[in-house]
């Protein structure tokens, strides 16, 4: 099944058409041939020679733009006046704003907002430093925080380049959750100048998203703020992805009715996700786990530069298996690709055992398309918004932090990842639940409110919540 991104690779063409010449139908075949669906028409200008369109065009691949518009402008008849880019458009000037709650209309607004009054609200907080949670954003407000190094599944492009997914992450946080979220992206990629930085700006948060920082300097990044904050440090990467996976393996596994225990379990992308998720895996009972990075599967028997690796193959592969991922990978029940895009073929999957499930959560590309693999898989997930089961960490990082700042949580500790995993995964129902549907739409209004009320029930319990927050039908913060 290939789908049609409507909101990825479509563009709009405003082109002017000599009505003698060439009619609407020939243009519509050639855009259709060249692989686009016209989802929309608006006429901007019409005489009887010549009338000026805007069409809005679908293609299954953003590679297929770039023909689209030839074929089109290759025909007699017709010019091209402007092809714009959805995608483009909606990023102009970036995606979030900071307003005011209130207005300041006059005098006596401006001298209560800012100076002389202020002062006053200041030093009640001088006096007692907690009093900054109810008299300043930091009680709902989170710093999403990256150093650009591992952006998606693009690679080290950079503090700049890593802006547009902070602030959809933003975006997220808000609307999902009514966290207010900020895009920070910092210009350095040195662990101690990271954690320098991000305590110096931490009294105006009441949590921390770490985000697309590339292992193993995450984990350091991670523990050593941790340790050091005492509000919630969350790297979204490792913990986010891995509640999500957890959460639709769950469902995957009660449909093809196995056990986490008795399946051969392949990971392939031994960095910041794929560590997180084999451990949350291996807290929930597997038992043959499998790590594949670059140079094939981990094993203790080898020794590695990389010291998470080590620790890592100490705790997996009982049976010792080597070889490539495209070695190890026959027989697996279940195959959680976390790397890069393309490393799988319909072949590979066609060695793995009987009703195989298929997270390719690479992005944004997967390790393989759905569209290749989908009538031999039991289940298959993707990290991405376009096709069925999106097993990615927006599911979890707004309920996560709307749970984490409603109870002032010191940290974001296992029981809480564990508690929004269960929460997210029986928001489908039993009849539900099919190989479409084993994990619930970000817009499922239910899943922010279960996590929250979940989490929350687990920061308690386990005793790092500083408050009782009110009932969960209440996320105004
Ligand atoms: N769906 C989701 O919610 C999420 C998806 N991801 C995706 O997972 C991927 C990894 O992300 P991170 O763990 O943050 O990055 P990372 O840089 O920490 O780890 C990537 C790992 O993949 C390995 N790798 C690269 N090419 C490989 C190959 N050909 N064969 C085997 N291993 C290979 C690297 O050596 C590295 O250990 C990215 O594509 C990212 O977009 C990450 C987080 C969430
Ligand atoms: C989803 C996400 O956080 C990533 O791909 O990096
Ligand atoms: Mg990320």
């Amino acid at each position: 099944m290939i789908q049609r991104n409507l909101d990825g690779n479509s563009i709009i063409i405003r082109l002017e058409m000599k009505t003698k010449t060439i009619n609407f139908g020939e243009v519509a075949s050639a855009i259709s041939q060249a692989g686009g669906d016209i989802v929309a028409i608006d006429v901007i200008s019409t005489n009887q020679d010549i009338t000026v369109r805007d069409l809005t065009v679908a293609a299954a691949h953003a590679d297929d733009n770039k023909k689209i518009v030839e074929a089109v402008r290759n025909l007699n008849g017709v010019s091209i006046i402007n092809v714009s880019d959805r995608t483009f458009l909606l990023h102009l000037g970036g995606k979030i704003e900071i307003a005011p709650k209130t207005p300041i209309n006059n005098r006596e607004d401006l001298s209560r907002v800012y100076t002389p009054d202020v002062a006053r609200v200041c030093n009640a907080i001088a006096e007692e430093p907690q009093k900054a949670y109810s008299l300043t954003i930091k009680r709902n407000t989170v710093a999403v925080v990256s150093d650009g190094s591992a952006v998606l599944g693009l690679g080290n492009i950079g503090p700049r380049a890593a802006m547009p997914v902070m602030e959809g992450k933003a975006m997220l946080f808000k609307q999902l959750a009514g966290v207010d979220a900020f895009p920070i992206c910092l210009e350095t990629q040195d662990t101690e100048e990271i954690i320098r930085t991000i305590k110096a700006i931490s009294p105006a948060f009441g949590g921390i998203n770490l985000e697309d920082i590339s292992s193993p300097r995450c984990f350091e990044i991670e523990r050593r703020l941790n340790e050091e904050l005492d509000i919630p440090v969350f790297h979204d990467d490792q913990h986010g992805t891995a509640v999500v996976l957890y959460a639709g393996l769950i469902n995957a596994l009660k449909l093809v009715g196995k056990s986490i225990e008795n399946t051969k379990i392949v990971v392939c992308g031994i960095g910041a996700a794929g560590v997180a998720c084999s451990n949350i895996l291996l807290s929930a009972g597997a038992r043959n786990l499998i790590g594949v990075d670059r140079e094939g599967a981990l094993v203790k028997t080898e020794t590695y530069d990389n010291p998470i690796w080590q620790d890592y193959a100490g705790r997996t592969n009982p049976h010792l298996q080597t070889g490539s991922l495209h070695e190890v990978i026959k027989d697996a029940d279940i195959f959680i690709g976390l790397s890069r895009g393309n490393l799988l073929t319909r072949e590979h999957i066609k060695t793995m055992a009987k009703d195989p499930i298929v997270f390719a959560m690479a992005n944004p590309v997967p390790e393989i398309m759905p569209s290749e693999v989908e009538d031999i898989v039991a289940v298959m997930a993707t990290g991405r918004s376009d096709y069925p089961n999106q097993i990615n960490n927006v599911l979890c990082f707004p309920g996560m932090f709307r749970a984490a700042l409603d109870c002032r949580a010191i940290e974001i500790n296992e029981a809480m990842k564990l508690a929004a995993a269960t929460a997210i995964a029986s928001s489908i129902s039993d009849e539900e639940r099919t190989k479409y549907y084993i994990i619930p739409s970000v817009f499922n209004d239910r899943v922010v409110k279960s996590i929250r009320e979940k989490v929350v029930e687990a920061a308690l319990q386990t005793g790092v919540a500083r408050r009782v927050p009110r009932k969960s039908s209440d996320i105004s913060g």
